[in-house]
């Protein structure tokens, strides 16, 4: 296919996205079905332009004047890609499946294309209604986090200490520059060109053989802050694929014992084949069966609970461009009452001295801070722990981590703009 006539399937693959109301990735599947003559590097290629379209949706609109796909694609190779008028007239040329020749309106709204006074949501690209929440948190620097969280993401990946070190993955993988992460210790972090196909890392040896897992770092910095320690007794409330559960068990060394359990068994199914492909030996997955307590016989036993929360994933947008789009306030109200009730039930199953690891993938207080300070009024027994002992774990780059993440009483909060992570809010609840 020409570069025009990707932009003209991303274009309808936009249309069908915003017409039907569906997740990106299955619009793209279905466009790919339909239109099998297109190659693997084509497929890139428009899911590239799709995904940075929806990334920059609010702003390219804006530039353009109007909010339509044809206006989201125009703006978003002015604004993302840096393309200038006569570049994009070049795309848009009218030739046959390229798009139609951009009118002169459209051309002097390329041409003036910027965003000095856009409002902030408007120039973060984040729904407007999110703006109080983002103010509460970031202040004026609220555009700057959107842009970040607005951004691609790279390709983080975490060595699995169990089997292999970072240094012999760095090697087998050489063929993608991998780099170390700047604060996990056991990361590598590979940078995908824009319109390029990720690396098939699932066909990769290296990841048959369990030696490395998909993991963005902030993901395995919230496991690692845990604290979570060889011997330790360890229950994983909301373990869904396992992603924290395997990065634990590393942590512990294949010793004392991991609980790993969810409301959703579905979301669970994963892990038993993650599990065995990591050589993992101590962890128990605990299946839910209806409404029985599953984790009865735990009670006053555990040192650990760690809570990877449901939340908005308003941390994960770079992955996720169509679902901050997507997101109604009810749902926000929804996922803040399932935080509670899994911050409760954690708390009975401590031993005295035990802990809680509150983790989100969300950047919004209502599900990070304030859930903490609501915490800490319903079980008065409990305190935050400092954030520079929770980050003591990184070693000498603990102090510089401190200083580069937003820490407050509640907790420390990793974003793109940052830490150059997803954004993580991770706290540690210690029972005196
Ligand atoms: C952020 S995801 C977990 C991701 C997983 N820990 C990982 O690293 O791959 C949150 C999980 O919480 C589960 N969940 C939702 N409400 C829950 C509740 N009340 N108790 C336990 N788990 C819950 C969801 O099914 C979902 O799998």
């Amino acid at each position: 296919m020409t570069p025009a006539a990707r932009i003209s399937a991303a274009i309808e693959v936009l249309t069908d996205i915003e017409a039907r109301r569906r997740p990106a990735n299955d619009a793209l599947k279905d466009w790919g079905l339909a239109h099998r003559f297109a190659g693997s590097s084509d497929r890139a290629a428009i899911a590239g332009l799709v995904y940075d379209a929806l990334r920059r949706r609010a702003s390219s609109t804006y530039v353009m004047g109007e909010v339509t796909p044809r206006a989201n694609m125009l703006g978003m190779l002015r604004l993302e890609r840096g393309l200038d008028v006569e570049a994009i007239a070049a795309l848009f040329s009218g030739a046959r499946f390229a798009p139609e020749p951009m009118s002169d309106a459209e051309r002097e709204r390329v041409a003036a294309a910027n965003l000095d006074d856009a409002p902030p949501h408007i120039a973060g690209d984040y729904p407007e209604w999110f703006d109080g929440s983002f103010a509460a948190v970031f202040g004026e620097a609220r555009v700057e986090e959107g842009a970040a969280l607005a951004a691609r993401a790279p390709l983080d990946l975490r060595v699995n200490t169990l089997k292999v070190e970072r240094d012999s993955e760095t090697a087998e993988l050489a063929e993608y520059n991998p780099e170390p992460t700047g604060w996990s210790p056991v990361g590598l972090r590979i940078v995908v060109a824009p319109g390029s196909r990720s690396p098939a890392i699932q066909s990769e040896p290296s990841f048959i053989k369990g030696g490395i897992e998909i993991q963005d770092e902030g993901s395995q910095l919230a496991a690692l802050f845990s604290g979570a320690r060889p011997g330790e007794q360890v229950v994983d409330l909301c373990a869904g694929g396992g992603g924290k559960t395997l990065a634990l068990a590393a942590m512990m060394e294949n010793t004392g014992q991991i609980f790993a359990t969810d409301t959703d068994k579905r979301r669970l199914s994963p892990i038993h084949a993650r599990l065995e492909r990591a050589g993992i030996r101590n962890v128990q997955v605990r299946t839910p069966r209806g409404s029985t307590e599953i984790l009865e016989d735990l009670k006053g036993v555990i040192d650990l609970v760690l809570i990877d929360a449901p939340c908005s994933g308003t941390g994960s947008w770079r992955r996720n461009p169509d679902a901050k789009w997507r997101m109604r306030p009810g749902a926000l109200e929804i996922r803040q009452k399932d935080q509670t009730a899994v911050l409760d039930r954690a708390v009975p199953l401590l031993k005295p001295g035990g802990r809680i690891a509150y983790i989100t993938c969300s950047v919004l207080d209502e599900e990070n801070g304030a859930q903490i300070r609501a915490f800490l009024a319903r079980h008065p027994a409990f305190s935050v722990e400092k954030p520079d002992r929770v980050a003591a774990v990184l070693g000498e780059r603990g102090y510089l981590f401190t200083k580069a993440a937003l820490i407050s009483g509640d907790g420390l909060l990793m974003t793109p703009r940052r830490t150059g992570t997803d954004g993580f809010f991770v706290s540690i609840l210690r029972q005196n």
